[in-house]
C-alpha cells in the first residue's frame, strides 16, 4: 500500500467513532482531507453531525462535499476533533503545523472532549523532533523573535536553524494572519519545557507541539491498523491494539 492508501486507511478506520449528532473537529492537511471525503459519504447516507474545521483550506473541502459546517462561535464545545499529525511520540505527544493551521488545530482540538490523531506508520517516532517544529509567530519583531526562539532552545541545549516559511518568494501567512517559523532542532527530550520556554516569548502566538490533546492514535501500517491509546494518569501504560 502506498502513503496514501494507508491514509485512507486511517481515515476509514476513525469513522468507526464518529457516531450520529457529534459535534466534530475537522483537522488540516492530506489524512484529515480523506477522512473529509470518506465523512461526506456518510452524511450523504443519512449521517448528521456538524463539523468546526481548523482551516480555510478545511472548510472549503467541507463546503464542496456537503459536509454540514459550524464555527467554534456558533459550537464551542466539542464532542471529538479529528486531525492528522507530522510526528507522533509513543506518549500520543505530536507535532502539528505542517499545513500551516496549526493555531487553529490547537484551538479547536482543545475544544473537545476527545481527540484522535489519524497517520500512516511514517509519522510515529521514539522522540519528537526529525519534522522541524512549526511555530506561528506575530509579524511584529519577526528578527527579534527568531533571536528569542534561538536562544531559548539553547537554553534546554537545543540548537538548529530557524527558517521563516515561504510560499514562492513571499513569507506563508497562516489563517489567522500570522507568519510561521520551522525550527530544526532535531530531538526534543523535553517536550514539556520546550513548549513552556516557547510560551515565554511575547512574539509567539502558539506552536506546533501538542502535549496531552490526543487520546488516540490510529496509525495505518502494512500490517493493518493500530489504535493507541494515550496513558489516562501520568506514569500509566499506554495500551497498543493491533486490528
Ligand atoms: O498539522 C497539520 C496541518 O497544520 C497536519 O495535520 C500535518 O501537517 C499532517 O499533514 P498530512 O496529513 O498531510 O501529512
Amino acid at each position: 500500500m502506498d502513503a496514501r492508501q494507508l491514509k485512507v486507511e486511517a481515515a476509514r478506520a476513525v469513522l468507526a467513532h464518529v457516531g450520529d449528532g457529534m459535534r466534530l473537529g475537522i483537522g488540516t492537511g492530506s489524512t484529515a482531507e480523506e477522512f473529509v471525503r470518506l465523512l461526506a459519504e456518510k452524511v450523504a447516507t443519512g449521517l448528521n453531525v456538524i463539523g468546526v474545521p481548523t482551516s480555510e483550506r478545511t472548510a472549503a473541502l467541507c463546503r464542496e462535499l456537503s459536509v454540514p459546517l459550524s464555527t467554534l462561535e456558533e459550537t464551542p464545545e466539542l464532542d471529538l476533533t479529528i486531525d492528522g499529525a507530522d510526528e507522533i511520540d509513543p506518549s500520543l505527544a505530536l507535532i502539528k503545523g505542517g499545513g500551516g493551521a496549526l493555531l487553529r488545530e490547537k484551538i479547536v482540538a482543545a475544544a473537545s472532549a476527545r481527540m484522535i490523531v489519524i497517520a500512516d506508520q511514517s509519522k510515529m517516532v521514539e522522540t519528537l523532533g526529525r519534522f522541524p517544529l512549526p511555530i506561528e509567530v506575530n509579524k511584529f519583531g519577526l528578527r527579534a523573535t527568531e533571536i528569542a526562539v534561538a536562544a531559548a532552545a539553547a537554553g534546554l541545549g537545543l540548537s538548529g536553524p530557524v527558517t521563516l516559511r515561504m510560499t514562492g518568494s513571499q513569507p506563508f501567512v497562516t489563517d489567522g494572519g500570522h507568519f510561521i517559523l520551522d525550527a530544526s532542532f532535531g530531538r526534543i527530550p523535553d517536550t514539556r519545557a520546550l513548549s513552556n520556554a516557547l510560551f515565554a516569548i511575547p512574539g509567539v502566538v502558539e506552536h506546533g507541539l501538542f502535549i496531552g490533546l490526543a487520546s488516540t492514535a490510529i496509525i495505518a501500517g502494512g500490517d493493518g491498523i493500530q489504535t493507541v491509546h494515550a496513558a489516562r494518569k501520568p506514569g500509566s501504560s499506554i495500551d497498543h491494539d493491533v486490528a
